[in-house]
């Protein structure tokens, strides 16, 4: 389940601690109520005072989470309902954050680290972790950080010092220097958080004996051939209560200042994500803790944020503040991105430097000496030719004539590469969307097939099958629109094919000698491994394109399951059994639709694959595989996947109600008929 209920990325849940042996002395009474799995009461302590004044002010409220978490709840409870799904969801391979959210002492430590008797979400979640993975695939790595007062430090190496955080020209955030120790069994991580807690900041507060006063990130690394496959990240945040409350004066004030400005900002960022707004700048920028999550809350992540609270009176303030924040947080919807395969582009793009400078540095070497055999010939008494003009024929008595030519050969050859590069970029971009329309289109069929089998149809429901018939239409419009780009495009990328080809064989019949021979393997090679890096990434779109549509499904499965549960828990009125049961219909009719277009696609290859040069040509099996750091595995990757080679979709019929039998592209294992799909369900 790796959605929230609602489809959203970012689950919210709430516990509730019970009330400790002080504030029952202080006579504080229970404000905080359970109403059911979701929704928590919560009523203000002035409903029992006699003002007159504010009798008429509304004293009760209620808000709704993912889970709500009474104060007998267990560590167990908390982290089946809503954890334990994350760790399926990182071994798939991508990161998830949990944080723990609330005033001083009202639970987050106790929840996210617990005790030796009752063990807390990073011991229960790094466990469910062990239990998923097969260890001789995977690594388990952990780095275990504090920021406290806006200054980090390593908690796993405390003489490490201050840190800083850096971000790369990717927007990706690192720590440097901060420790990663190998994490191989259960007892080590017992041992490595116990360690890492006694080297917490933590004071005596008014609220709370033992406070922490700043935030703890565990970072649990899953690598996968010596590579990061995905990331859990959980967080003990500091006490969000305001600096007030607690009494507190001096370094205690100034830690709640600290404290207060990071969590602001983490309010701020929440805010911006949950406005809906999708154009409103987003400032990450504010604090080390928003810098440090800026993964987790913007999109890289699926998120779980617990908030906490404790039952008591005394502390309605903070309790109401807290639900409040976590309320807006659940308007987030962040939109969660598989961890790319082992970057799988990255080696094309680092092969693609290094290859970039040395045709830079060999271009600068050719120009030189190019201007050194023309001092000579003028020493000599041989005149450098005028306007340009120049033989194809190199003359040993005149070397600058071959070396100008060759250069402006290179630099058309360039130029055809670097056009090469730019249709080769359309016809991704024009694959990927007609990927998407295709299966948008499957899904409709299907849905528009289940209907017509029907034989009395009411008018309304004539209508709405017009319109999804219209919708249908318009989607094959654009496919057809798109397969002509794309068969234009590849024409286009043909015709560059040759022209590059006759403009390598005259390089080559130009070359001078061997540097410059070298200098057109070089060129030919690069532009090469252009086109290979472009198809990778294709791939990889279109897998992210399954992705998304695999994450809806899975978003109505759970809603589907949730349904079931309610109608299998029974005590529930007649109508609203009708009610529910006629609920539970649609959604699954909705999760049935949408798998279709995932079980009909064939799901690997991309359509680019006849666009692309051969790997084994003449010039590539010229350089040498290790004079640049292209992981060659991959290619020979690329090399069996252009043998298996099928084309992805297959060709689009128009869609006619008289086909319906002989749709070759639909699956036809439909719902019976009285399970006819949502007719607006997509
Ligand atoms: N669900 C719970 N069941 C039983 N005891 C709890 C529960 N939650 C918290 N406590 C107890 O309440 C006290 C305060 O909890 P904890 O230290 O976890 O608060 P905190 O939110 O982390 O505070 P701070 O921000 O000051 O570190 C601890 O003694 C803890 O054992």
């Amino acid at each position: 389940m790796p959605a929230s209920p609602d489809g959203s990325q970012l689950t919210v849940v709430v516990r509730v601690r019970p009330m400790n042996e002080q504030e029952k002395t202080k006579r504080y009474f229970q404000c905080v109520f359970p109403l059911d799995k979701k929704r928590l009461l919560l009523v203000d302590p002035e409903k029992y005072e006699k003002n007159i004044l504010r009798a008429n002010r509304q004293h009760e409220r209620q808000f709704g989470f993912d889970s709500a978490f009474g104060p007998n709840s267990t560590q167990e409870d908390v982290h089946e309902a809503t954890t334990a799904h994350l760790v399926e969801s990182v071994v798939q391979g991508y990161n998830a954050t949990i944080f723990a959210y609330g005033a001083t002492g009202s639970g987050k430590t106790f929840t996210m680290i617990g005790t030796k008797e009752q063990p807390g979400l990073m011991s229960l979640l790094t466990r469910s972790l062990y239990d998923k993975i097969d260890l001789d695939e995977y690594t388990v790595q952990l780095s275990y950080l504090e920021v406290y007062n806006e200054v980090i430090r390593d908690l796993l190496n405390p003489s490490a010092g201050i840190l800083e955080l850096m971000e790369d020209d990717k927007g990706n955030v690192r720590v440097p220097g901060l420790s990663s120790v190998r994490a191989p069994n259960m007892n080590r991580i017992m041992q490595i958080l116990q360690e890492g807690n006694l080297r917490r900041t933590q004071e005596a507060t008014e609220a709370n004996k033992t406070s922490s006063r700043s935030h703890a990130l565990l970072q649990v690394n899953l690598m996968k051939n010596n590579r990061q496959h995905g990331k859990l990240f959980l967080i003990d945040l500091a006490g969000s209560e305001r600096a007030s409350n607690t009494n507190n004066t001096g370094q205690r004030l100034k830690e709640g200042a600290a404290i207060n400005r990071s969590l602001l900002a983490l309010g701020n960022v929440i805010n911006s994500l949950s406005s809906g707004n999708k154009t409103r700048y987003v400032n990450y920028r504010d604090s080390k803790l928003t810098r440090l999550l800026k993964d987790s809350l913007g999109g890289n992540a699926r998120t779980c944020m617990i908030a906490h609270v404790t039952a008591a009176s005394g502390h309605y303030e903070e309790t109401y503040n807290t639900l409040v924040y976590a309320s807006r947080a659940k308007n987030i919807t962040t939109k969660p991105v598989q961890n790319r395969p082992s970057s799988a582009d990255a080696g094309y793009t680092e092969a693609l430097r290094e290859m970039r400078k040395e045709v830079d540095r060999r271009s600068i070497h050719l120009t030189n000496s190019m201007n050194q055999i023309s001092d000579n010939n003028r020493r000599n008494g041989i005149e450098r030719p005028k306007n340009g003009v120049v033989s194809t024929t190199p003359s040993k008595k005149d070397g600058t004539r071959g070396v100008s030519l060759f250069t402006q050969l290179k630099e058309q050859y360039m130029t055809l590469s670097d056009k090469q590069k730019k249709l080769r970029q359309r016809l991704m971009r024009a694959n990927q969307e007609a990927y998407e329309v295709s299966m948008g289109r499957t899904s409709k069929i299907a849905i528009l097939m289940a209907w017509e089998k029907q034989k009395h149809i009411e008018e309304k429901t004539a209508q709405s099958i017009e319109r999804l018939k219209a919708d249908v239409a318009e989607l094959e419009e654009r496919a057809e629109a798109l397969a002509d780009t794309r068969r234009k495009t590849e024409k286009s990328i043909r015709k560059n094919t040759e022209l590059q080809k006759g403009l390598e064989n005259r390089l080559r019949g130009q070359a001078l000698n061997k540097e410059q021979t070298e200098l057109v393997d070089l060129i030919v090679r690069m532009s090469e491994i252009e086109a290979e890096k472009i198809s990778v990434r294709n791939d990889l779109a279109l897998h992210d394109i399954i992705m998304k549509k695999t994450d809806n499904s899975m978003a109505k499965l759970q809603k589907y399951e949730n349904l079931a549960e309610k109608l299998i828990e029974g005590n529930i009125e007649e109508s609203d059994r009708q009610q529910l049961e006629q609920e539970y219909r649609i959604v699954k009719n909705q999760f049935h639709y949408h798998l279709i277009p995932l079980k009909n696609i064939q799901s690997t290859v991309s359509w680019n694959t006849e666009m692309l040069p051969s790997i084994t040509s003449a010039s590539s099996s010229k350089m040498s595989s290790t004079d640049f750091p292209l992981d060659h595995t991959f290619v020979l990757n690329r090399k069996k996947k252009q043998r298996d080679s099928v084309p992805m979709l297959p060709p689009m019929q128009r869609y006619h109600s008289q086909d319906l039998e002989t749709m070759s592209d639909v699956d036809l294992d439909s719902p019976t008929s009285h399970h006819l799909p949502p007719l607006n369900a997509f």
